[in-house]
């Protein structure tokens, strides 16, 4: 599991940690651990001098950038090009005298700098040396903005970014600038770097919907004590702010049967999907129950549909009985014409589920019958829609939400998933590039944010696929939260296997889940 701590916790446990230390220890660790990261990125070709330039904030980030370079002097035992460009009037006094006395070069890019944005801006014999460097560096670090820093760059940032060279390979210190620290804000301004060194422990913008922003990851131990587990640090200990589940947990989270097992205590999972109008979707839910492993899976729904279960997926058994989850509503018209009675007793089977005390992910037309929580306060709920859908659930019902699109949905994923989780008391999967699995904030559990598919996965059907994936996992028993973000995992990897590198179809992704599964279980036990 990838765990990520606010920059709130970050900040006093870096408090709790300088008071036991010299004066300036913890930013010599992480500069230290940064400036053996770029070394080991320099080019191996030695016919030139390599270049390392350092775009240097006003910030302990632009100190640590600064100090990274003066070390690096020392560290790489043959001649280096290292200059370091300011872009605030604030400076790292110390850091800066550091990087001079390793005869770092600066340039300072403020120097005679524009009036009205950059493109009045009156370039700077500074600001044109600057550019100059990094059009050619081997390596840039990004020192302008760590975890002090709000969404946005001001122009000066933005146009020496825009000068980086494409052969560069950019290394964010922290966090690339720009973006935001604590991955609410989805997009806008900010750098986009080939690799990320944090320091301590990762921050919410490196799990979350943000984290493709960062590239390759590197978290530098500074000795901090976040989330340690040792009885003297207890008072210590937080929780994270934001985990990923990854290929390492599948051994540990996914309900592998054991020799007393049988189909009913592995679980059994009821599906209310489709109808007379969508026939394929629950045919895509119902495979992948039983791809998932399953105990039993029952479909309920009118004889259209049935047929084609029946006909594609003998294990599947029909009509209502007993389950141990429900998934409601792939498929599933919520609103179906009054002379309409096939469709009609469709929405009230999947209505009954829904009043039902047993655990249910509701997707897709399911959500339009919801209108507030389920009336069982005890009933595990996870709701799984995609951004569309999460914006027409809160514009129905949430007053403040009135007129929420998906566009808006898109920036701020988190902030309207948390609402809809608080609103409905249920966990939120909410479906994308990036999977954010959101549990109901009263529970203080940390979001859980995947991205495991391939943009491929992104078609029709595999959002059916999920569902009865992750309603498989709930009717053996996980929690909204395991279920959710291990079925996304477990999603998006058997979307990469079923093709790597090319299309994938919903079914494929389905009937790929088994060997996918065999693989990630043998994977742990290799790596056990
Ligand atoms: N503490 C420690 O021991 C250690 C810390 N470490 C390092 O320190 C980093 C945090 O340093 P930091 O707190 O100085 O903040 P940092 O991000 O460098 O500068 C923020 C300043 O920039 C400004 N600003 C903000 N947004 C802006 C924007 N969009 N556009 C323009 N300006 C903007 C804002 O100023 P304001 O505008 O609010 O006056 C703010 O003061 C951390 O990420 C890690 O690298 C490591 O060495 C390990 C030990
Ligand atoms: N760009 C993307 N990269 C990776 N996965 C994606 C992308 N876009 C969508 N997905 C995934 O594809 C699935 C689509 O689900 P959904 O929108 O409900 O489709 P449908 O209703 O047609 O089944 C979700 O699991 C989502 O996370
Ligand atoms: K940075």
């Amino acid at each position: 599991m990838i765990q990520a701590w606010s920059v709130d916790d970050v900040r006093a446990a870096e408090e709790r940690a300088m008071a036991q230390l010299p004066d300036g220890e913890l930013m010599q660790r992480a500069a230290t651990g940064l400036a053996q990261v770029v070394a080991a990125r320099l080019p191996d070709d030695t016919s030139t001098q390599p270049l390392v330039v350092a775009l240097v904030g006003g910030g302990n980030n632009g100190g640590d950038a600064l100090w990274a370079l003066a070390h690096l002097a020392d560290l790489v035992g043959e001649p280096l090009d290292l200059v370091a460009v300011l872009t605030s009037e604030h400076r790292h006094e110390e850091g800066l005298r550091a990087a001079r006395r390793a005869e770092v070069e600066i340039v300072d890019a403020t120097r005679g700098g524009s009036k009205g944005g950059s493109k009045a801006r009156r370039r700077s014999k500074a600001l044109d040396h600057a550019v100059e460097a990094l059009a050619v560096a081997d390596v840039v670090l990004d020192g302008v903005l760590g975890i002090g820093g709000r969404p946005g760059l001001p122009d000066l940032v933005t146009e020496l970014l825009e000068a980086i060279g494409a052969d560069a390979h950019v290394i964010a210190v922290d966090v690339p600038s720009g973006v935001d620290p604590m991955g609410e804000i989805v997009g806008g301004a900010g750098v986009f770097a080939d690799e990320t060194v944090t320091f301590g422990c990762a921050k919410p913008v490196h799990v979350l919907g943000t984290a493709s922003r960062c590239g390759m990851l590197t978290v530098v131990d500074i000795g901090l004590d976040l989330g340690r587990d040792h009885a003297s640090a207890s008072a210590a200990r937080t929780a994270p702010a934001a985990e990923r589940v990854d290929h390492d947990d599948v051994a540990a989270l996914w309900p592998v049967p054991g020799p007393e097992d049988d189909k009913y205590s592995r679980g059994v999972v009821g599906v209310v999907a489709g109808g007379e109008v969508y026939t394929g979707a629950p045919l895509l839910s119902v495979t992948a129950a039983v791809c998932a492993g399953a105990g039993m899976v029952r479909y309920v729904g009118p004889p259209g549909p049935t047929q084609l279960v029946r006909a594609e997926v003998p294990e599947a058994v029909h009509g209502t009985g007993r389950v141990q989850a429900w998934v409601v509503g792939p498929g599933l018209d919520a609103h179906p014409h009054s002379w309409d009675q096939l469709g009609l007793a469709q929405v009230e089977a999947a209505r009954r589920a829904l009043d039902s005390e047993l655990p249910c992910l509701v997707d897709a037309g399911g959500l339009d019958l919801l209108d507030g929580p389920r009336t069982h306060a005890g009933a595990r709920t996870l709701l799984t829609p995609h951004a569309g859908e999460l914006a027409r659930l809160l514009a129905r019902l949430d007053p403040e939400a009135s007129g929420l699109d998906r566009e808006r949905v898109v920036v701020e994923p988190l902030r309207w998933a948390r609402r809809a989780a608080d609103l409905l008391r249920a966990t939120v999967l909410l479906k994308g590039s990036t999977t954010y699995v959101v549990p109901p904030p009263a529970s203080g559990l940390a979001v859980r944010a995947q991205a495991d598919a391939p943009a491929w996965a992104g078609t029709a059907g595999s959002g059916d696929v999920l569902a009865g994936l992750a309603g498989t996992l709930l009717a053996a028993g996980l929690d909204p939260v395991d279920a959710g973000s291990l079925a996304a995992l477990v999603h998006g990897v058997a979307a990469h296997d079923a093709n790597p590198g090319g299309p994938v179809r919903a079914l494929e992704i389905a009937q790929q889940v088994p060997r996918t599964v065999a693989r990630l279980l043998a994977r742990a036990a290799e790596v056990g």
